[in-house]
């Protein structure tokens, strides 16, 4: 069993395996200019896999596959399989855009994906265009319908961005719901790769607008393994709030991020890592764990977003960290 240094039980890996992506998300990525990690610096899947079961014999118990957007990466779904093969009781996830999805879904459900979390802003293209910074509507919907069709169990994260989808969030919901999806709104988390300008709204104004139209909801009891609070609907539907201003899941956190050229990154907050590159790579599996020890020792007690006093803004890039 993984224990960081706060007491805090870590069986949650998030595991990058591109920066790159086919978006430019006004909140997470700067137009340009753009420089992209040299492919020869990236980890390939066997390396990554040679860490992955290190955590995995030491109590990892749920894998999450990210970016930037994992399915630029070529063959995903024999990364998959490597995974579910060495352990196909892992809570084993993908987090994707989902433009890659219409010709990848059914591949990576054989591979032994079972579930995946899409993002989805905005039920409008021209809206669409604008936060991806690209036309993207229409094939995002092929894709989840393909991972639907997939039998691929889906949830939806938003993330609304004030004057451009805040006032849409009743839609999305209205889509997840009728199509028996889950759906999380994320607050903005200010960082300093997202678009000059670009405001998130907070948690409360977010339930204000649900409640626009479903007047009354109750909050559930955490699940602490979840970053997400949840409101149940009077007709049973549940929706989830990601709000790091508050920062009380991290009371709970239960992840480490693995970018793909191997840096382990304690806390999605802080620039903070240590790499376990050139041990993977010269099969010094002793030191990789060694590593992954020390990290969890020194993993932060929590973010600074909810720190109202402190003007500091995450450099961290959540295309590098995967989110
Ligand atoms: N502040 C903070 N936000 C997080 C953390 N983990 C996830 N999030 C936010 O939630 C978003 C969606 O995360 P996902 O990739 O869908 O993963 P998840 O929420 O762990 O998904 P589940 O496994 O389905 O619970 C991330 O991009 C972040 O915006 C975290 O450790 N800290
Ligand atoms: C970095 S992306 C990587 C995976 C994939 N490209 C995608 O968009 O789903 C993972 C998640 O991070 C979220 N994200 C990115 N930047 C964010 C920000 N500044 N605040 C909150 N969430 C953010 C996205 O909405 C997405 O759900
Ligand atoms: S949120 Fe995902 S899709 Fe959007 S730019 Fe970031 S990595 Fe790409
Ligand atoms: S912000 Fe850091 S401490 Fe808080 S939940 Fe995320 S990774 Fe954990």
């Amino acid at each position: 069993m993984l224990i960081d240094g706060h007491g805090r039980k870590v069986d949650y890996l998030r595991v990058s395996v591109t920066e790159r992506c086919n978006f430019r998300c006004q909140y997470c990525m700067p137009e340009k200019p753009f420089s992209w990690v040299p492919k020869e610096n990236l980890l390939s899947y066997e390396d990554l896999f040679k860490f992955i079961k290190v955590a995995i014999d030491e109590g990892i118990k749920k894998v999450r596959i990210t970016g930037g957007e994992p399915l630029l990466r070529e063959n995903l779904d024999s990364f998959i399989k490597m995974i579910y093969d060495y352990k196909n009781d892992i809570d084993l996830a993908l987090t994707t855009n989902a433009f890659l999805l219409p010709a990848a879904a059914q591949k990576l459900k054989d591979a032994g994906l079972k579930r995946i979390n899409i993002s989805l802003d905005t039920l409008r293209p021209d809206v669409a265009a604008k936060i991806a910074q690209k036309d993207v509507l229409k094939t995002v919907f092929k894709g989840i319908q393909a991972a639907d069709d997939a039998g691929l169990k889906i949830k939806i994260n938003c993330v609304p961005i004030k004057g451009i989808n805040d006032q849409e969030i009743v839609e999305v919901l209205d889509f997840c719901k009728e199509r028996g999806y889950t759906i999380r709104f994320i607050e903005f988390m200010e960082n300093n790769h997202a678009k000059d300008g670009a405001k998130g709204i907070t948690s409360d104004e977010m339930k204000e607008i649900v409640s626009r139209k479903y007047k009354n909801f109750e909050m559930i009891p955490r699940d602490t393994s979840s970053p997400a609070q949840y409101y149940k609907l009077e007709d049973g539907y549940q929706f989830g709030i990601i709000e790091p201003h508050k920062d009380d899941f991290c009371a709970a956190c239960n992840r480490i991020r693995l970018t793909a050229e191997g840096n382990l990154i304690p806390c999605l907050y802080f620039e903070e890592a240590m790499s376990i590159k050139d041990a993977v790579r010269n099969n010094r599996i002793d030191e990789a764990t060694a590593i992954l020890k020390k990290v969890l020792a020194d993993k932060p007690e929590k973010n600074k977003w909810s720190d109202k006093d402190d003007n500091e803004t995450s450099t961290r890039a959540f295309y590098e960290t995967g989110g």
